[in-house]
C-alpha cells in the first residue's frame, strides 16, 4: 500500500491511498504530541501534563504522593474530570483537524467493524485511534473498533466514535460518557447515538429499529448515574431535566427518512432500558422489564444520551434490534454477542443510509 506523508499543523500523519482518508497511527501520534503537547490541567490542584514525564496519557494512573491523578482514577463513581482537562481534549482534536462539525454519531455494536461501517463511510476522514487521544478510554469489547473519525457523512461535516465505553468494562458512566463532553466542547449540538438491542415488544422482529422516545435508567434507580460527582456549571445544571431527551424534531425527521426509504414497515418508536449487563437478562427481568413498559433492553446509550442534554445538546437515539428478548422458561434460545454482530453487519448498509440521510435533514433544519 503506497502512504504519501502530509502535514497536519506542521507535523505529520500518514495519508491513505486515496488522498482522502488520514490515518493518525500510535506511533505518529505519540510523536505529534511530544512534540506539540496539549495543554493538560490535572488533579486538584491544577498541574500541567507534561508528557516527557511518567504520567499516563490515558488518565488510568492511580493516585501518587504528589496528589490526586489526572482526571481521575479510572474506577470512581465520581466525575471529577474537570471542564479544563475535557477543554484541552477538545483543542488537541480541533488543533488537528480543519473541520468544524455540529453533528456527532455514536455507532453501535456491529454498526461499529473493520470495513463498510458508517466510520468508513466518511469523506475527507481524519480518524484518531482512542489510544492517541490524550485521557480517553479504550474499548476493550470485541467488534467495537476504538477511533474517533471527522469526516463528512454526504456533505455534512460529522464526527463519529467507532466504538463507544460500556459501563461493564469496568468504565464508571461519566468515564463512559466522557467523549460527549468532549464532542461538546468540540463544538458538536446534536448528539446520534445508535445501538444493538434486545427486542421485548412482540410485534419487533430481528433487524427492525426502535426510534427511542425515552428510557428507563435502570442503572439511575440504583443509584448509579453519570453526572454523579461534582457538577461544574459550564457544563450544565446540578439538576437537569431528562424527561425530553430524545428529541421531538429529530425524531419526526427519522420517521420521514424512513417514510422515504420505505421502512416504515421495519421502523418503530419505543422504550429503552440500560441494564449493566454483560450478562443477558434472565427471563423474570425480562418479564419484568416488559411490565415496566419497556420495548428493547441494551447496555449503552442511556448515560451518553443524560450527558448529552446535561450540557445541552440535542440528542437522537435508535436501537437496532438485533435479537428476539426470550421471555418463555420451555426456550432454548439463548442470546449472545454474535448475532449481535451479525445483524449489525447485515444492517449495515440500510442503517448507513438513515443516518446519512438524518444528518442530512438535521443540517438542512440548522441552517433554516
Ligand atoms: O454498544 P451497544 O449498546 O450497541 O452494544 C450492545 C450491548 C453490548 O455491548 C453488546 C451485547 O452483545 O451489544
Ligand atoms: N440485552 C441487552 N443488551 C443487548 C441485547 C440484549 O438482549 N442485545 C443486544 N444488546
Amino acid at each position: 500500500m503506497s502512504s504519501a506523508k502530509i502535514a497536519i499543523n506542521g507535523t505529520s500523519a500518514t495519508n491513505g491511498t486515496n488522498g482522502t482518508a488520514k490515518e493518525m497511527n500510535g506511533a505518529d501520534l505519540k510523536k505529534l504530541k511530544n512534540a506539540n503537547p496539549p495543554k493538560v490541567y490535572i488533579g486538584s490542584p491544577q498541574k500541567e501534563f507534561n508528557p516527557s514525564s511518567n504520567d499516563s496519557l490515558d488518565g488510568n494512573q492511580s493516585p501518587t504522593e504528589s496528589g490526586p491523578p489526572c482526571c481521575v482514577e479510572a474506577y470512581s463513581p465520581y466525575n471529577s474530570c474537570t471542564y479544563e482537562l475535557i477543554e484541552s481534549v477538545a483543542q488537541f482534536l480541533l488543533d488537528r483537524v480543519s473541520i468544524r462539525p455540529k453533528i456527532g454519531i455514536i455507532c453501535g455494536s456491529g454498526m461499529d467493524g473493520t470495513t463498510g461501517c458508517l466510520a468508513d463511510a466518511l469523506t475527507d476522514s481524519t480518524s484518531f485511534p482512542y489510544e492517541t487521544i490524550p485521557y480517553f478510554p479504550t474499548p476493550t469489547v470485541p467488534g467495537h473498533m476504538g477511533r474517533l473519525v471527522f469526516g463528512y457523512l454526504g456533505d455534512v461535516p460529522v464526527m463519529c466514535m467507532q466504538g463507544r465505553f460500556h459501563y461493564y468494562e469496568g468504565y464508571p458512566l461519566w468515564k463512559c460518557a466522557m467523549p460527549v463532553r468532549v464532542m461538546k466542547l468540540v463544538g458538536v449540538t446534536h448528539l446520534l447515538a445508535s445501538n444493538a438491542a434486545g427486542g421485548l415488544n412482540d410485534k419487533y422482529r430481528v433487524g427492525d429499529i426502535m426510534i427511542i422516545k425515552d428510557h428507563i435508567n435502570l442503572l439511575g434507580f440504583a443509584g448509579n448515574n453519570p453526572l454523579m460527582g461534582p457538577n461544574d456549571e459550564r457544563f450544565g445544571p446540578r439538576f437537569p431535566a431528562i424527561n425530553r431527551a430524545y428529541d421531538v424534531n429529530v425524531r419526526r425527521m427519522a420517521k420521514q427518512v424512513a417514510t422515504e426509504m420505505d421502512i416504515n414497515n421495519i421502523t418503530h418508536e419505543g422504550v429503552y432500558s440500560v441494564v449493566g449487563g454483560p450478562s443477558f437478562e434472565t427471563i423474570a427481568e425480562i418479564r419484568m422489564l416488559g411490565a415496566l413498559g419497556v420495548d428493547a433492553v441494551g447496555m449503552s446509550t442511556v448515560h451518553e444520551v443524560i450527558t448529552a442534554r446535561h450540557c445541552g445538546m440535542t440528542s437522537f437515539a435508535f436501537s437496532l434490534i438485533t435479537n428476539k428478548s426470550v421471555t418463555d422458561y420451555e426456550s432454548y434460545e439463548e442470546p449472545n454477542h454474535e448475532e449481535v454482530i451479525d445483524m449489525g453487519k447485515q444492517r449495515e448498509p440500510v442503517l448507513k443510509e438513515f443516518i446519512t440521510r438524518l444528518v442530512k435533514k438535521i443540517e438542512d433544519d440548522r441552517d433554516e
